[in-house]
């Protein structure tokens, strides 16, 4: 059962966000500074795939549970499976959350990302055990990120699901991470703002604040 506080801070990453850095390496710091959920997130130009995309994952999962943070998927269900997750996370063209919820234990977290007020409303009323929402401001990681909802439209969201856990993804920085929490949100989802960090554990800090 996923705790809103959980969502505080969210690193999102794959082996392409990270330059000319290692993925593992950047976890771990990011793990040294607090992040309180993780997401792989392994897609796009560059990505790898097959086994080498199993492998990077079992190692992430590994690092995730040494410091007990929940491991989550991006996408691929059948992998979250095999590496025994914590959860899954899926947008609208992904599978649905009711087969996903078939699939996996009853104990998996099923995120669902919501780009405007009708998705928010329809993944709160399936169950979703917290909502992705954005992209908040506008991002260069994700290309075909849809059109930014701003603060407003995040705060027209939480008004619209009640009480179930949302953390905002996209553009968020620390500069407009508290923006972003006074807005409704529970917590700050990010890829390059730590990803991309000089220092990821100091970028990880700043975030928390
Ligand atoms: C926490 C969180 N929120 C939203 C997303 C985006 O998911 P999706 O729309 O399926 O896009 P991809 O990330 O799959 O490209 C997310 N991954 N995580
Ligand atoms: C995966 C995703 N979904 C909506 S925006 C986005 C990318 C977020 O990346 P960044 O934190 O670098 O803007
Ligand atoms: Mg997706």
């Amino acid at each position: 059962m996923l705790q809103s506080k959980e969502l505080a801070v969210y690193f999102i990453m794959g082996s392409n966000n990270v330059g000319e850095k290692e993925p593992l390496a950047v976890l771990k710091e990011a793990l040294e500074g607090g992040i309180t959920m993780f997401q792989f997130r392994e897609k796009g130009a560059g990505a790898t795939f097959g086994e080498q995309k199993r492998v990077l994952a079992g190692k992430m999962k590994e690092l995730c549970d040494s410091y007990n943070v929940p491991f989550i998927v991006n996408d691929d269900v059948d992998l979250a499976i095999a590496v025994n997750a914590a959860g899954v996370h899926v947008g609208q063209d992904d599978e649905s959350i009711q087969t996903v919820r078939a699939r996996c234990p009853a104990s998996y977290i099923v995120g669902v990302s919501a780009t405007n007020i009708s998705e928010a409303i329809q993944a709160a009323n399936e169950g979703a055990d917290y909502i992705g929402a954005g992209p908040v401001f506008a991002t260069s990681t994700k290309e075909d990120a849809k059109t930014p909802i701003g603060l407003d439209g995040l705060t027209l969201m939480r008004e619209q699901i009640g009480t179930t856990p949302m953390v905002a993804i996209g553009g968020i920085t620390e500069k407009n991470a508290a923006s972003v929490r006074k807005a409704g949100a529970d917590g700050v989802s990010v890829i390059s703002a730590i990803s991309l960090a000089t220092d990821p554990k100091q970028a990880v800090s700043h975030l928390r604040k």
